[in-house]
């Protein structure tokens, strides 16, 4: 039967693409046979334009390899399967099909989704809880560029299909990055599309607070009811639940109803869900059963687009050198984008003086000072060394072993990135090599980043340790 043939048809594309794809792109589609024809249906357009542009030809060869000529006539489409009882509930794709059991949509307006019945939990609504959402973060003002174009999109996809593309959603990267502002802006949308729902944002500290409070008036039954009454939870900064054990086993059950009931929930933390340390496991292992994606801090081109985009919505007239030489000095975190976008602003108006490079400088000369101090090709040199268990002297050797070049190819890149200094000073302080080699490791360190996980991961890692 068609669906059994997907099912065969999905392991293997699961175990031939990245996790991180699967659970995106393949994971939300429902299937269903219709007559002879196998049809797929995603969630929205942006999905059902990405599976049939990247992975419908491999999913054709794998149905022509599983059934050869009965193979069925692969479709797809925007939509979800009929809500017809289902005949066999392990063929759902996904957590996003709930079988009809006759007991329709509540009308309170809980339901985004009427192809969905969900479970109310509790009945009281949440008169204490306040949506606490930043009506500024929104999509339209989120700079997209490499570094968050995954978190952006599954971001959308949650704001379109709340509770059942991916649940729960975990962003998480360093700080400054941008977590918090799309976890509003899927808040803000979910509450524009349906003005109902029920969207609560919370600081991770903030919810122990009115946890211990509420064991303090007695009231943590009502306090439990109220968090499990919600449409969408998005609680902020998670690593702050650590060594909480109580908060932690609170935040589990509640966690546990809403999933159940297809509400969504959307978390943050600064690090991978496995590496916050002090949160129990069963808890970091349900973080991950959604998906879970790292936002990266944003490459030149990106942090360009930020300042000028935050220019322009200040009426601010930036000109376009001076938001290269920002972007170029300021590399880590769109925070201080923003505070040296600001402190520029507000000199120009305070001075009247035109806004140049030079005047640039002298406004951010103590921020700029400070991210000079911090990265120097030592400071590079010696990091990588560590990170790759290789002697500090290696990185000026004449030593061509892989185990050696590698890493120092990696150390110049950084300077490169990091550092204001031209090639040749970089070539200088690598044993006096020539600028071509240092072009070459920079070209060559950019395309293995592209083609190899444990070399993007790594340069990602460097960059957070020598900016931070
Ligand atoms: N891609 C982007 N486009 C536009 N603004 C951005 C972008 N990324 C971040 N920002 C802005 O940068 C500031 C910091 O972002 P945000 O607070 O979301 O970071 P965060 O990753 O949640 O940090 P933290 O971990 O410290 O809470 C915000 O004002 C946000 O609007």
């Amino acid at each position: 039967m068609s669906e059994s043939l997907w099912q065969n048809c999905l392991e293997t594309l699961q175990s031939e693409l990245p996790s991180q794809q699967y659970n995106m792109w393949v994971r939300p589609l429902q299937v269903q046979a219709i007559n002879n024809d196998l049809v797929l249906f995603a969630p929205n357009k942006f999905v059902l334009d990405w599976v049939r542009d990247k992975y419908a030809d491999r999913i054709n060869e794998l149905l022509t390899e599983l059934a050869g000529t009965n193979k069925p006539n692969l479709k797809m489409e925007v939509g979800s399967r009929a809500a017809a009882p289902v005949a066999n509930p392990t063929l759902q794709v996904g957590n996003n099909f709930a079988p009809s059991n006759g007991q329709n949509s509540s009308p309170s307006g809980t339901n985004f989704n009427n192809t969905n019945n969900v479970t109310q939990i509790g009945q009281t609504p949440p008169q204490t809880l306040t949506s606490n959402l930043k009506e500024s973060y929104v999509f339209d003002n989120f700079v997209e560029g490499k570094s968050n174009q995954l978190a952006r999109a599954a971001a959308s996809q949650v704001a379109d299909n709340p509770g059942t593309a991916f649940n729960p959603l975990f962003l998480y990267g360093s700080t400054g990055l941008g977590k918090t502002h799309l976890m509003h802006a899927v808040g803000n949308e979910i509450r524009q599309r349906n003005p109902d729902a029920k969207v609560v944002y919370m600081h991770s500290e903030r919810f122990v607070q009115d946890m211990v409070k509420a064991i303090q008036t007695n009231s943590i039954e009502e306090w439990k009811r109220h968090y499990r009454s919600v449409d969408a939870l998005l609680i902020d900064d998670i690593q702050f639940f650590a060594g909480k054990e109580r908060s932690q086993e609170e935040f589990f059950h509640t966690f546990n109803a809403l999933l159940e009931s297809n509400h969504q929930i959307i978390l943050t933390s600064d690090r991978y869900p496995k590496e916050i340390d002090g949160v129990e496991e069963r808890l970091k292992s349900r973080f991950g059963w959604g998906l879970t994606i790292i936002i990266e801090p944003p490459e030149l081109e990106t942090r360009v687009a930020i300042l000028m985009k935050k220019a322009h919505e200040s009426n601010f007239d930036l000109p376009h050198e001076v938001a290269f030489f920002i972007a170029k000095r300021l590399r880590s975190n769109v925070r201080d984008l923003e505070g040296a976008l600001n402190r520029v602003i507000a000199n120009a108006n305070f001075t009247g003086k035109a806004v140049t490079i030079d005047f640039t400088k002298e406004a951010l000369r103590d921020m700029l000072a400070l991210q000079e101090k911090l990265v120097t090709i030592d400071n590079i040199q010696k990091t990588v060394a560590e990170y790759y268990k290789i002697k500090v002297a290696d990185m000026s050797s004449k030593s061509r072993s892989r185990s050696v070049a590698r890493p120092r190819q990696i150390a110049m890149a950084l300077s490169k990135e990091l550092t204001n200094h031209s090639l040749p000073e970089i070539g200088a302080a690598f044993g006096g090599r020539d600028h071509t080699t240092v072009l070459h490791a920079c070209r060559k360190v950019t395309e293995l980043r592209e083609t190899t996980h444990d070399i993007k991961e790594d340069f990602s890692n460097l960059v957070r340790t020598l900016s931070s």
